[in-house]
Protein backbone atom coordinates (compact mmCIF):
# COMPACT_ATOMS: atom_id res chain seq x y z
CA UNK A 1 0.00 0.00 0.00
CA UNK A 2 1.02 3.56 -0.69
CA UNK A 3 1.78 5.54 2.17
CA UNK A 4 1.21 9.50 1.91
CA UNK A 5 3.20 12.02 2.86
CA UNK A 6 3.05 12.72 6.68
CA UNK A 7 0.12 13.92 7.85
CA UNK A 8 -1.73 15.75 11.44
CA UNK A 9 -5.15 14.10 11.70
CA UNK A 10 -7.74 16.55 13.12
CA UNK A 11 -10.86 14.83 14.66
CA UNK A 12 -13.88 17.09 14.71
CA UNK A 13 -12.32 19.45 12.61
CA UNK A 14 -15.49 20.24 10.77
CA UNK A 15 -16.46 21.86 14.15
CA UNK A 16 -16.55 25.52 15.05
CA UNK A 17 -12.79 25.31 16.83
CA UNK A 18 -11.64 22.57 14.88
CA UNK A 19 -12.24 24.39 11.13
CA UNK A 20 -10.34 27.29 12.63
CA UNK A 21 -7.73 25.41 13.55
CA UNK A 22 -7.81 23.66 10.00
CA UNK A 23 -7.51 26.48 8.70
CA UNK A 24 -3.96 27.70 10.47
CA UNK A 25 -2.68 24.18 10.30
CA UNK A 26 -3.25 24.92 6.59
CA UNK A 27 -1.49 28.32 6.63
CA UNK A 28 1.42 27.04 7.98
CA UNK A 29 1.61 24.14 5.11
CA UNK A 30 0.97 21.66 7.23
CA UNK A 31 -0.80 18.37 5.40
CA UNK A 32 -3.89 17.86 7.46
CA UNK A 33 -7.11 15.06 7.16
CA UNK A 34 -10.10 15.37 9.18
CA UNK A 35 -11.83 12.28 10.58
CA UNK A 36 -15.04 14.05 11.87
CA UNK A 37 -18.89 12.01 11.60
CA UNK A 38 -20.33 15.55 11.16
CA UNK A 39 -22.92 15.40 14.42
CA UNK A 40 -22.51 18.84 14.66
CA UNK A 41 -20.07 19.71 12.13
CA UNK A 42 -20.17 21.43 8.88
CA UNK A 43 -18.86 19.94 5.43
CA UNK A 44 -18.77 23.42 4.31
CA UNK A 45 -16.48 24.84 6.37
CA UNK A 46 -13.68 23.04 5.26
CA UNK A 47 -11.83 23.17 2.37
CA UNK A 48 -9.43 20.02 1.98
CA UNK A 49 -9.42 17.18 -0.02
CA UNK A 50 -9.16 14.20 2.93
CA UNK A 51 -12.27 14.73 5.26
CA UNK A 52 -12.80 11.14 6.50
CA UNK A 53 -17.23 10.95 7.37
CA UNK A 54 -16.65 8.35 10.38
CA UNK A 55 -17.30 8.49 13.84
CA UNK A 56 -13.99 7.80 16.08
CA UNK A 57 -15.83 4.70 17.41
CA UNK A 58 -15.74 2.87 14.42
CA UNK A 59 -12.26 1.33 15.18
CA UNK A 60 -12.08 -0.43 11.81
CA UNK A 61 -12.80 2.11 9.67
CA UNK A 62 -10.26 4.22 11.89
CA UNK A 63 -7.52 2.12 11.23
CA UNK A 64 -7.92 2.15 7.71
CA UNK A 65 -7.47 5.98 7.72
CA UNK A 66 -4.12 5.71 9.74
CA UNK A 67 -2.82 2.47 7.40
CA UNK A 68 -3.41 4.78 4.22
CA UNK A 69 -2.42 8.56 5.80
CA UNK A 70 1.36 8.73 7.69
CA UNK A 71 -0.58 10.10 11.04
CA UNK A 72 2.40 11.68 12.64
CA UNK A 73 0.27 13.49 15.20
CA UNK A 74 -3.66 14.10 15.95
CA UNK A 75 -5.53 16.78 17.39
CA UNK A 76 -8.24 15.86 18.88
CA UNK A 77 -11.35 18.08 19.15
CA UNK A 78 -14.16 15.32 18.60
CA UNK A 79 -16.55 14.87 21.41
CA UNK A 80 -19.62 15.95 22.61
CA UNK A 81 -19.83 19.09 24.44
CA UNK A 82 -23.03 20.94 26.47
CA UNK A 83 -23.08 21.02 29.58
CA UNK A 84 -26.51 21.01 30.29
CA UNK A 85 -27.19 17.87 27.39
CA UNK A 86 -24.37 16.29 29.40
CA UNK A 87 -26.08 15.99 32.85
CA UNK A 88 -29.15 14.66 30.95
CA UNK A 89 -27.47 12.16 28.53
CA UNK A 90 -24.46 11.11 31.16
CA UNK A 91 -24.19 7.71 28.83
CA UNK A 92 -23.70 9.55 25.48
CA UNK A 93 -21.29 11.75 26.81
CA UNK A 94 -18.96 8.75 28.80
CA UNK A 95 -19.44 6.86 25.31
CA UNK A 96 -18.55 9.73 22.63
CA UNK A 97 -16.01 11.13 24.94
CA UNK A 98 -14.31 8.62 26.79
CA UNK A 99 -14.91 5.54 24.82
CA UNK A 100 -14.59 7.81 21.70
CA UNK A 101 -10.76 8.56 23.16
CA UNK A 102 -10.01 4.89 23.75
CA UNK A 103 -10.85 3.96 20.58
CA UNK A 104 -8.83 6.81 18.99
CA UNK A 105 -5.44 5.95 21.29
CA UNK A 106 -5.60 2.10 20.48
CA UNK A 107 -5.72 3.13 17.24
CA UNK A 108 -2.87 5.21 17.22
CA UNK A 109 -1.12 2.88 19.64
CA UNK A 110 -1.07 0.25 16.77
CA UNK A 111 -0.30 2.34 14.31
CA UNK A 112 2.70 3.48 16.27
CA UNK A 113 1.30 7.21 16.46
CA UNK A 114 3.14 8.90 19.56
CA UNK A 115 1.66 12.50 19.39
CA UNK A 116 -1.96 13.88 20.73
CA UNK A 117 -3.38 17.44 21.43
CA UNK A 118 -6.42 17.57 23.00
CA UNK A 119 -9.58 20.06 23.26
CA UNK A 120 -9.96 20.29 27.20
CA UNK A 121 -11.67 22.39 29.07
CA UNK A 122 -12.23 24.90 32.28
CA UNK A 123 -15.08 22.59 33.06
CA UNK A 124 -12.20 20.15 34.59
CA UNK A 125 -11.92 22.64 37.41
CA UNK A 126 -15.61 23.09 38.69
CA UNK A 127 -16.42 25.91 41.32
CA UNK A 128 -12.64 27.54 41.62
CA UNK A 129 -11.34 28.35 44.80
CA UNK A 130 -8.25 30.76 43.27
CA UNK A 131 -8.76 33.52 40.46
CA UNK A 132 -7.08 33.26 38.20
CA UNK A 133 -7.36 29.33 37.73
CA UNK A 134 -3.83 27.98 37.66
CA UNK A 135 -2.98 24.10 36.23
CA UNK A 136 -2.37 23.18 39.57
CA UNK A 137 -5.55 24.13 41.50
CA UNK A 138 -7.92 21.63 42.20
CA UNK A 139 -10.21 19.32 40.00
CA UNK A 140 -13.95 19.24 40.30
CA UNK A 141 -15.79 18.85 37.86
CA UNK A 142 -19.61 20.24 38.60
CA UNK A 143 -20.84 18.19 35.42
CA UNK A 144 -20.64 15.15 33.40
CA UNK A 145 -19.31 16.98 30.52
CA UNK A 146 -16.36 18.68 32.64
CA UNK A 147 -16.24 14.86 34.68
CA UNK A 148 -15.70 12.97 30.95
CA UNK A 149 -12.96 15.61 29.80
CA UNK A 150 -10.98 14.55 33.12
CA UNK A 151 -11.19 10.97 32.68
CA UNK A 152 -9.68 11.48 29.37
CA UNK A 153 -7.28 13.57 30.52
CA UNK A 154 -6.37 10.87 33.01
CA UNK A 155 -6.79 8.45 30.14
CA UNK A 156 -4.09 9.68 28.56
CA UNK A 157 -1.48 9.75 31.39
CA UNK A 158 -1.76 6.40 31.55
CA UNK A 159 -1.58 5.63 27.94
CA UNK A 160 1.89 7.12 28.20
CA UNK A 161 2.99 5.33 30.93
CA UNK A 162 1.77 2.53 28.74
CA UNK A 163 2.86 2.97 25.40
CA UNK A 164 4.54 6.26 25.18
CA UNK A 165 1.87 8.23 23.65
CA UNK A 166 2.77 12.34 24.50
CA UNK A 167 -0.25 14.64 24.92
CA UNK A 168 -0.56 18.11 25.66
CA UNK A 169 -4.37 18.98 27.06
CA UNK A 170 -5.34 22.29 26.25
CA UNK A 171 -7.93 23.36 28.86
CA UNK A 172 -9.88 26.33 26.92
CA UNK A 173 -12.17 28.84 28.45
CA UNK A 174 -14.52 30.80 26.96
CA UNK A 175 -13.99 30.36 22.57
CA UNK A 176 -15.47 33.04 21.09
CA UNK A 177 -14.73 34.87 17.18
CA UNK A 178 -14.70 33.78 13.86
CA UNK A 179 -12.00 34.05 11.38
CA UNK A 180 -11.33 37.30 10.01
CA UNK A 181 -12.33 36.53 6.41
CA UNK A 182 -15.59 36.12 7.78
CA UNK A 183 -16.63 33.55 5.91
CA UNK A 184 -15.98 30.26 8.83
CA UNK A 185 -17.47 30.87 11.99
CA UNK A 186 -19.36 29.28 14.99
CA UNK A 187 -22.77 27.56 14.09
CA UNK A 188 -24.38 24.76 16.92
CA UNK A 189 -28.07 23.68 16.52
CA UNK A 190 -29.10 24.43 19.54
CA UNK A 191 -27.01 27.35 19.98
CA UNK A 192 -26.25 27.80 24.09
CA UNK A 193 -23.19 30.29 23.69
CA UNK A 194 -23.51 33.72 25.10
CA UNK A 195 -22.13 35.88 22.06
CA UNK A 196 -24.24 34.09 19.73
CA UNK A 197 -26.96 34.19 20.85
CA UNK A 198 -26.86 38.25 21.86
CA UNK A 199 -26.05 38.61 17.67
CA UNK A 200 -29.18 36.85 16.92
CA UNK A 201 -30.90 39.89 18.35
CA UNK A 202 -29.34 42.33 15.72
CA UNK A 203 -29.87 39.61 13.11
CA UNK A 204 -33.86 39.59 13.60
CA UNK A 205 -33.63 36.36 14.57
CA UNK A 206 -34.91 36.45 18.69
CA UNK A 207 -36.09 39.65 20.24
CA UNK A 208 -33.99 39.64 23.41
CA UNK A 209 -31.02 38.36 25.11
CA UNK A 210 -31.85 36.78 28.75
CA UNK A 211 -28.94 37.37 31.13
CA UNK A 212 -28.85 34.11 33.86
CA UNK A 213 -28.90 35.79 37.07
CA UNK A 214 -27.62 39.24 38.18
CA UNK A 215 -27.41 38.27 41.64
CA UNK A 216 -23.85 36.63 41.55
CA UNK A 217 -20.87 38.05 44.18
CA UNK A 218 -19.25 40.04 40.97
CA UNK A 219 -19.00 43.77 40.14
CA UNK A 220 -22.77 44.19 38.30
CA UNK A 221 -24.24 40.43 39.67
CA UNK A 222 -23.75 38.90 36.28
CA UNK A 223 -21.18 35.96 35.50
CA UNK A 224 -18.07 36.63 34.41
CA UNK A 225 -16.06 34.68 31.86
CA UNK A 226 -12.58 34.45 29.90
CA UNK A 227 -13.18 34.71 26.78
CA UNK A 228 -10.46 33.84 24.14
CA UNK A 229 -10.22 34.26 20.39
CA UNK A 230 -10.59 31.35 18.27
CA UNK A 231 -7.97 31.88 16.27
CA UNK A 232 -5.81 32.77 19.53
CA UNK A 233 -6.75 28.72 20.21
CA UNK A 234 -6.03 27.74 16.47
CA UNK A 235 -2.22 29.15 16.78
CA UNK A 236 -2.03 27.51 21.04
CA UNK A 237 -2.89 24.23 19.07
CA UNK A 238 0.13 24.62 16.37
CA UNK A 239 2.52 25.52 19.58
CA UNK A 240 1.62 22.55 21.25
CA UNK A 241 2.20 20.43 18.52
CA UNK A 242 5.60 21.77 18.72
CA UNK A 243 6.22 21.16 21.59
CA UNK A 244 5.56 17.72 21.45
CA UNK A 245 7.71 17.23 17.87
CA UNK A 246 10.81 18.79 20.81
CA UNK A 247 9.84 15.53 22.16
CA UNK A 248 8.91 16.94 25.45
CA UNK A 249 7.13 15.55 28.37
CA UNK A 250 2.86 15.47 28.56
CA UNK A 251 1.72 18.44 29.90
CA UNK A 252 -1.31 20.54 30.19
CA UNK A 253 -2.03 24.13 30.13
CA UNK A 254 -5.05 26.75 30.21
CA UNK A 255 -6.00 29.08 28.03
CA UNK A 256 -7.83 32.07 28.40
CA UNK A 257 -6.60 35.84 27.76
CA UNK A 258 -6.65 36.24 31.00
CA UNK A 259 -9.52 39.00 31.33
CA UNK A 260 -12.58 38.66 33.11
CA UNK A 261 -15.79 40.13 31.17
CA UNK A 262 -19.04 40.27 33.26
CA UNK A 263 -22.25 38.84 30.71
CA UNK A 264 -23.83 42.79 31.01
CA UNK A 265 -20.42 43.64 29.37
CA UNK A 266 -19.85 41.67 26.25
CA UNK A 267 -23.55 42.67 25.94
CA UNK A 268 -22.53 46.43 25.85
CA UNK A 269 -19.48 45.31 23.86
CA UNK A 270 -22.18 44.11 21.27
CA UNK A 271 -24.19 46.99 21.23
CA UNK A 272 -21.29 48.64 19.92
CA UNK A 273 -20.04 46.65 17.79
CA UNK A 274 -23.55 46.35 16.10
CA UNK A 275 -25.16 49.09 16.55
CA UNK A 276 -27.89 47.49 17.91
CA UNK A 277 -29.84 48.41 21.31
CA UNK A 278 -29.95 44.41 21.63
CA UNK A 279 -32.99 44.41 24.91
CA UNK A 280 -31.83 42.16 27.34
CA UNK A 281 -33.50 41.08 30.23
CA UNK A 282 -32.89 39.08 33.33
CA UNK A 283 -33.53 35.89 33.89
CA UNK A 284 -33.13 33.25 36.79
CA UNK A 285 -29.60 31.40 37.17
CA UNK A 286 -28.50 28.72 34.98
CA UNK A 287 -27.56 25.47 36.99
CA UNK A 288 -23.96 24.75 37.32
CA UNK A 289 -22.90 28.41 36.29
CA UNK A 290 -20.13 29.42 38.87
CA UNK A 291 -19.69 33.28 39.21
CA UNK A 292 -16.05 33.99 37.35
CA UNK A 293 -13.55 31.66 35.47
CA UNK A 294 -10.31 33.58 34.63
CA UNK A 295 -7.54 31.53 33.60
CA UNK A 296 -3.67 32.37 33.84
CA UNK A 297 -2.39 31.08 31.01
CA UNK A 298 1.76 31.80 31.99
CA UNK A 299 2.34 28.63 32.04
CA UNK A 300 1.41 28.04 28.23
CA UNK A 301 2.75 31.63 27.89
CA UNK A 302 6.67 30.61 29.06
CA UNK A 303 6.33 26.88 27.94
CA UNK A 304 4.57 27.37 24.69
CA UNK A 305 5.85 30.47 23.46
CA UNK A 306 2.06 31.43 23.17
CA UNK A 307 0.96 34.90 22.50
CA UNK A 308 -2.67 35.82 22.15
CA UNK A 309 -2.92 38.20 19.43
CA UNK A 310 -6.95 38.88 19.54
CA UNK A 311 -7.71 39.75 23.05
CA UNK A 312 -9.61 42.68 23.28
CA UNK A 313 -13.43 41.65 23.30
CA UNK A 314 -14.20 44.77 20.59
CA UNK A 315 -12.25 42.44 18.44
CA UNK A 316 -13.25 39.14 19.51
CA UNK A 317 -17.50 40.01 18.57
CA UNK A 318 -16.33 42.66 15.76
CA UNK A 319 -14.93 38.62 14.00
CA UNK A 320 -17.95 37.19 15.67
CA UNK A 321 -20.37 39.82 13.97
CA UNK A 322 -18.57 39.73 10.58
CA UNK A 323 -19.33 36.09 10.27
CA UNK A 324 -22.87 36.04 11.60
CA UNK A 325 -23.83 39.20 9.41
CA UNK A 326 -22.39 37.58 5.87
CA UNK A 327 -24.09 34.00 7.10
CA UNK A 328 -27.07 34.83 8.73
CA UNK A 329 -28.43 31.28 7.94
CA UNK A 330 -24.79 29.82 8.91
CA UNK A 331 -23.64 26.91 6.67
CA UNK A 332 -26.88 26.39 5.45
N1 LIG B 1 -16.64 25.91 22.44
C1 LIG B 1 -16.07 26.11 23.62
O1 LIG B 1 -16.19 27.17 24.24
C2 LIG B 1 -15.20 25.04 24.22
C3 LIG B 1 -14.59 25.29 25.46
C4 LIG B 1 -13.77 24.31 26.01
C5 LIG B 1 -13.55 23.11 25.35
N2 LIG B 1 -14.17 22.86 24.17
C6 LIG B 1 -13.90 21.58 23.50
O2 LIG B 1 -13.39 21.85 22.20
C7 LIG B 1 -13.79 20.83 21.28
C8 LIG B 1 -14.45 21.47 20.07
O3 LIG B 1 -15.53 22.26 20.50
P1 LIG B 1 -16.49 22.98 19.43
O4 LIG B 1 -17.18 24.09 20.14
O5 LIG B 1 -15.72 23.24 18.20
O6 LIG B 1 -17.54 21.81 19.20
P2 LIG B 1 -18.26 21.35 17.84
O7 LIG B 1 -19.44 20.55 18.28
O8 LIG B 1 -18.47 22.49 16.94
O9 LIG B 1 -17.17 20.37 17.19
C9 LIG B 1 -17.03 19.03 17.53
C10 LIG B 1 -16.81 18.24 16.25
O10 LIG B 1 -16.58 16.85 16.55
C11 LIG B 1 -17.37 16.02 15.70
N3 LIG B 1 -17.60 14.76 16.44
C12 LIG B 1 -18.21 14.61 17.64
N4 LIG B 1 -18.19 13.32 18.01
C13 LIG B 1 -17.54 12.63 17.02
C14 LIG B 1 -17.19 11.26 16.83
N5 LIG B 1 -17.53 10.29 17.71
N6 LIG B 1 -16.53 10.91 15.72
C15 LIG B 1 -16.17 11.84 14.78
N7 LIG B 1 -16.48 13.15 14.92
C16 LIG B 1 -17.15 13.55 16.02
C17 LIG B 1 -18.61 16.86 15.44
O11 LIG B 1 -19.32 16.49 14.28
C18 LIG B 1 -18.01 18.27 15.33
O12 LIG B 1 -17.61 18.56 14.01
C19 LIG B 1 -14.69 19.89 22.07
O13 LIG B 1 -13.92 18.79 22.47
C20 LIG B 1 -15.12 20.72 23.26
O14 LIG B 1 -15.40 19.91 24.38
C21 LIG B 1 -14.98 23.79 23.58
O1 LIG C 1 -28.39 33.14 26.85
C1 LIG C 1 -27.43 33.16 27.64
C2 LIG C 1 -26.31 32.30 27.51
C3 LIG C 1 -25.32 32.38 28.45
N1 LIG C 1 -25.39 33.26 29.47
C4 LIG C 1 -24.30 33.36 30.45
O2 LIG C 1 -23.13 33.69 29.75
C5 LIG C 1 -21.99 33.08 30.34
C6 LIG C 1 -21.26 32.27 29.29
O3 LIG C 1 -22.08 31.16 28.94
P1 LIG C 1 -21.74 30.17 27.72
O4 LIG C 1 -22.86 29.19 27.65
O5 LIG C 1 -21.44 30.98 26.52
O6 LIG C 1 -20.39 29.48 28.17
P2 LIG C 1 -20.07 28.62 29.48
O7 LIG C 1 -19.20 29.51 30.33
O8 LIG C 1 -21.26 28.06 30.12
O9 LIG C 1 -19.32 27.34 28.87
C7 LIG C 1 -18.20 27.37 28.04
O10 LIG C 1 -17.03 27.33 28.80
C8 LIG C 1 -16.94 26.25 29.69
C9 LIG C 1 -15.67 26.41 30.44
O11 LIG C 1 -15.59 27.68 30.98
C10 LIG C 1 -17.00 24.91 28.94
O12 LIG C 1 -15.79 24.63 28.34
C11 LIG C 1 -18.10 24.88 27.91
O13 LIG C 1 -17.89 23.81 27.02
C12 LIG C 1 -18.19 26.14 27.12
O14 LIG C 1 -19.35 26.10 26.36
C13 LIG C 1 -22.51 32.22 31.49
O15 LIG C 1 -22.38 32.92 32.67
C14 LIG C 1 -24.01 32.06 31.17
O16 LIG C 1 -24.82 31.94 32.31
C15 LIG C 1 -26.47 34.12 29.61
O17 LIG C 1 -26.54 34.92 30.54
N2 LIG C 1 -27.45 34.04 28.68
Amino acid sequence: MVKLRMAIMISGGAGYIGSHTVRYFLDKNEDVIVVDNLQTGHRQSLAIEHLYQIDLRDKKELDKIFRVHNVEAVIHFAANSLVSESMEKPFEYYHNNVYGLMCLLDVMKDNDVKKIVFSSTAATYGEPKNIPIIEEDDTNPTNTYGETKLAMEKMMKWFDQGYDIKYVSLRYFNAAGAHESGNIGEEHDPETHLIPLILQVPLGQREKIFMFGDDYSTEDGTCVRDYIHVMDLASAHYLALEYLRGNNPSEVFNLGNGNGYSVKQVIDVARQVTNNPIPAEVKERRAGDPAILIASSEKAKDMLGWEPQFNSLEKIINDAWRWHKNNPEGYS
